[in-house]
């Protein structure tokens, strides 16, 4: 195999332990011991070191002074040959840590290494791919045969040095980063590129080994997962920034694959017997399993029958391997891998799939809540008595490998028969959360699991995702014709794992509610799962109160992917819940790419241009506001031959099906659809979300754009806005149509600052929009974060600010003037007229003889439209629609200071009564107007041959865009 140099590694120089025992042994002690000082932190982090096991070195230099004599041997940053049998060599001890990885966000901290760097990283590169010698740095080693792995850049380079090691190891340093560990020790891993997707969920490498290499890999994989999962836990514990915790939980979700793979290929007995109808556990296993609510088994060996490897002792899978002999252990691990594949490194979309590849990690630590914290210390869970049963449900009833953030702490939680809150984002797996428990037997609580699930659309899809997997579930809705079968089979022997009913048969079914007795009485009933729990909290489920008081033994499961603190709380009220086991991680979706743009007249050529040239034969939704626009757009996209539906809630039943089948097999490759569409889809690969009007609120966006890349991997969600969809949106919750009831006024109230959240959300062009995103769910997040995946970090060019209160004073007066002489103009007239515009409709109507025309020639074209949004925002400036004699709305601009809004009659049609109290203001100069924007690059010089294309592109004259 040829040698490949290490593409990113990052050394510093200054890693020699520098004074004995204080000195730190790595990157990780230093920072923490020039930040806190905390010695009982290090002295816990030396326990974890002492056990881990690495390779040793080939030099003998790299011994840390500080390693005890008695201290296991160590381990290799390279995968471990299987054991052997002959006795050890000298082995010199050396311990890693991989609690730490620089991030972007230690980068300040590990400036303070003094580090500098003399030779350019593609110098660098290929000279360290030269040298087939381990890189011993400070306590470890690192052979760099095999390292080619780019790894994800999270600092500059030029803060680092890059050294060799050939005759002092030791006298170097080394900053973790766990990529290059993974890329080092996992070629698989890498992403390919070419594919835009990742390759270690192939691991077709592992097919070619034996099983006594799958066995030594597997040793090797789970002390990486254990040393991992380690790194997470005091990351949990001592919330400390300095953790990458995003990458440990990437590569945490990489491990947990891999190692999924290698017990699927040790384990040929588990693909024979997957499948069986998986009846509830609590009574075909009636005789080995106690029914008494709140008494947890006691016993793990029914559940765990040798012969199945998922179930081997987690133990005895990641036993102490410093006891293996190590003196024939072969200088290369290629006998683990298959050939590799050559990638780019250097292709800049590596690090965008990269960057897309993992989920959804980031924790704010202030919103995470300490009192009921539970880690995702995989390694001590393997210890509990659920965990292999758990482990086996995955893979056989769910056919999962690994379980995502939070999932395998919830269940646990739920098995333990505790109350448990589960808050993670769309698409994160929460259903997982609850469908596991139900079809074990060995949780504290037996019995059926009911799940009460506010919409139809999403209970049928779970059901019917449910019994492809020979899940045996039973659903009892409005839809249920006959619910004595179903009474039936809760009453029989067979009883069911789940049982779906919506909440208005929880509350008004007397003979589902005499169930529940029967069931509760012969402790028969094993959790109440309240999914999409932010219902209770804004739709008032009153069914909620009774269950608790009614059933007071049986624990609570709340699920929702949209609630903010105060909504927690909320719901934990109204549910009673207790001694809550409570799940929280960021909402961030890290694989989304948020994009706003200004929705013009030819949105639609935009959005066929943008599916065309981005997501070519790709899925995707497209949300519009009504059902008459669904149906339009739908055809218009037919025309220009995309394959596209609509999808509304008046279509008929067999219609939504047929819409929906087909979009699901990608027979149709795109849904125009109104909200209907969306709660309960769960299609992996949506490549885009495109919003053709504003949606009605942040939370319900942060939903719809929520069905996107649930597959995890990068999708696009673009939202085309206009002032006008606002004015739309406000005025349908002013004026509900087809007999719909009147909201109340603090109900109206609400929404109309929802749409307004939208909408500055909109025209805020300089914040991150996952920082304003994830404001809504009162969780701070660090822009650096986002990694220039939005539209708003994205661009390359800073901001500018200008104060434009004075130019907003001179168009307020200039719409003021023309509305009180009676005339009607347009906003972009109006534009025209500031603007200085010389156009025909200008000079008919003498507006160019205005004082304010032209008072805003200085400003860009696109700094004036924002400046008019701004104004119209802020209800300085009013549109008001009038129907033409052609059926169509005509906009007209009219401002309403509040001089001219007070003391008009309410009958009057075209006048705003309430006074504009914004205009006002800023004629006042009480509110001060200021804009931010991004300057326009600058213009080349011309060239003869581009003053030419200039002229062809007709944007010369006036050089606006016009907006109808
Ligand atoms: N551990 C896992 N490994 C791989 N895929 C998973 C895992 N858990 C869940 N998924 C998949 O993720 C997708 C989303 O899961 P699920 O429908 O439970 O999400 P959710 O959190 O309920 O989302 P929403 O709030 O949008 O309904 C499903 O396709 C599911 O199969």
């Amino acid at each position: 195999m040829r040698s490949r140099g290490p593409s990113r590694l990052f050394f510093s120089s200054m890693t020699t332990p520098r004074n004995g025992l204080d000195a730190p042994r790595n990157n990780l002690d230093d920072v923490l011991q020039r930040k806190r000082g905390n010695a009982s932190f290090n002295a816990s982090t030396s326990a974890l070191k002492s056990k881990s096991k690495f390779k040793p070195s080939t030099s003998s230099a790299t011994t840390s002074s500080r390693i005890p004599p008695n201290a296991p041997s160590a381990q290799s940053l390279r995968t471990p040959v299987p054991p052997k049998s002959k006795p050890a060599t000298s082995v010199t001890p050396e311990v890693i840590d991989i609690s730490f990885s620089p991030s972007s966000h230690s980068k300040r901290q590990l400036d303070a290494f003094s580090v500098n760097d003399n030779v350019p990283s593609k110098r660098r590169r290929s000279s360290l791919s030269n040298d087939k010698e381990n890189l011993s740095i400070g306590s470890m080693s690192f052979d760099t045969t095999k390292a080619k792995g780019k790894g994800k850049e999270v600092y500059a380079e030029s803060d680092l040095e890059v050294t060799e090691s050939r005759t002092d190891p030791s006298s170097k340093g080394y900053i973790y980063n766990p990529f290059d560990r993974i890329d080092v020790d996992f070629p698989s891993f890498r992403r390919d590129p070419a594919k835009q997707q990742l390759r270690s969920q192939n691991h077709k490498d592992l097919e070619s080994k034996t099983v006594q290499e799958l066995r030594g890999l597997l040793h090797f994989v789970l002390t990486l997962q254990r040393d991992n999962d380690q790194s997470i836990t005091r990351y949990r514990n001592s919330q400390d920034l300095n953790f990458d915790i995003v990458t440990l939980e990437g590569i945490g979700s990489l491990l947990n694959g891999r190692i999924g793979a290698i017990r699927k290929i040790l384990d040929p007995q588990e693909r024979e017997n997957s499948s069986p109808l998986t009846k509830s556990p609590y009574f075909s296993l009636a005789t080995t399993s106690s029914t008494s609510l709140n008494s947890p088994s006691t016993s793990s060996d029914t559940l765990q029958p040798a012969s199945d490897p998922i179930v081997d002792s987690p133990d005895d899978e990641i036993e102490d391997i410093d006891v293996e002999p190590r003196g024939n252990m072969p200088n290369s691990d290629d006998v683990y891998w298959g050939p590799e594949d050559d990638i780019d490194y250097d292709d800049p979309k590596l690090d965008a799939v990269l960057d897309a590849s993992f989920p959804n990690t980031n924790k704010s630590p202030a919103d995470v809540p300490k009192t009921t914290e539970i880690t995702s210390d995989h390694t001590r869970f393997a210890n509990s008595i659920y965990y292999a049963e758990i482990m086996r449900a995955l893979k056989r009833v769910f056919r999962l490998e690994s379980f995502r953030q939070n999932q395998l702490e919830a269940i646990l939680a739920a098995m333990d028969g505790r109350d448990v809150f589960v808050l993670m984002p769309t698409g994160g797996g929460k259903s997982l959360c609850y469908q596991l428990p139900a079809v074990c037997t060995g949780g504290s609580t037996k019995g059926v699991t009911v799940v009460i699930s506010p919409l139809l659309s999403l209970m049928t899809n779970q059901v019917s995702a449910l019994r492809e997997k020979n899940v045996d579930v039973l659903v009892w809705n409005s839809e249920t014709v006959d619910h004595k079968d179903i009474m039936r089979r809760l009453r029989g022997d067979t009883k069911p794992s789940l049982l779906y009913v919506s909440p208005e048969k929880v509350k008004d079914s007397g003979a589902l509610r005499s169930i529940f007795g029967e069931l509760y009485r012969t402790g028969e009933l094993a959790r109440f799962v309240v999914d999409e729990a932010h219902c209770i909290s804004t739709w008032g489920m009153i069914f909620v109160k009774p269950l608790r008081h009614e059933y007071a033994k049986v624990p609570i499961m709340a699920l929702t992917a949209t609630a903010n603190q105060i909504m927690v709380d909320d719901i934990k009220e109204r549910l009673k819940l207790k001694n809550t086991a409570f799940f929280k991680q960021s909402f961030n979706r890290v694989n989304l790419n948020y994009l706003i743009l200004d929705k013009k007249a030819k949105v639609l050529d935009d959005i066929f241009n943008f599916i065309r040239t981005k997501h070519y034969g790709e899925t995707g939704i497209i949300y519009c506001l009504g059902r008459e626009k669904c149906e339009k757009v739908a055809e218009q996209l037919r025309k220009k031959g995309l394959k596209a539906k609509h999808f509304h809630a008046h279509m008929a039943s067999a219609e939504k099906e047929q819409v929906l089948m087909e979009w699901q097999s990608d027979r149709i490759q795109i849904v125009v659809a109104t909200i209907a569409f969306g709660m309960g889809i769960d299609k992996p690969n949506v490549r885009f979300v495109i919003h053709h009007d504003l949606p009605k609120s942040l939370d319900g966006y942060y939903q719809e754009t929520g069905r996107a890349g649930r597959d995890q991997q990068p999708a696009d969600c673009v939202l085309f806005y206009s002032y006008r969809d606002y004015k739309i949106i406000v005025k349908m919750i002013n004026n509900p149509r087809n007999g719909e009831e009147m909201s109340t006024p603090e109900a109206r109230k609400r929404q109309e600052e929802q749409v307004r959240n939208v909408m500055a959300y909109c025209c805020n062009v300089s914040d991150c929009r996952r920082v304003q995103l994830l404001q809504f769910f009162n969780e701070k997040f660090d822009r650096r974060l986002c990694r220039k995946f939005c539209d708003n970090c994205s661009h390359s060019v800073d901001m500018n600010q200008q104060d434009l209160t004075e130019e907003s004073k001179a168009i307020i007066s200039l719409a003021h003037n023309i509305y009180s002489s009676g005339e009607k103009i347009t906003l972009d007239h109006c534009r025209a007229i500031f603007k200085g515009a010389d156009t025909a409709a200008v000079r008919e109507r003498n507006h160019n003889s205005l004082p304010q025309y032209g008072h805003g020639k200085h400003l860009d074209n696109d700094l004036l439209e924002q400046l008019f949004k701004r104004l119209c925002f802020l209800e300085a400036l009013d549109e008001e629609s009038t129907l033409s004699k052609g059926g169509w709305y005509v906009y007209y601009l009219k401002v309403r200071p509040s001089s001219m809004a007070v003391g008009f009659p309410e009958s009057h049609p075209n006048l705003y009564l309430k006074p504009g109290r914004r205009a006002t203001e800023i004629l006042n100069a009480k509110q001060r107007i200021t804009l931010f924007y991004r300057p326009k690059a600058p213009k080349l010089p011309k060239t003869a041959s581009s003053t030419s294309v200039t002229t062809k592109s007709g944007t010369a004259k006036g050089g606006g865009r016009t907006r109808k």
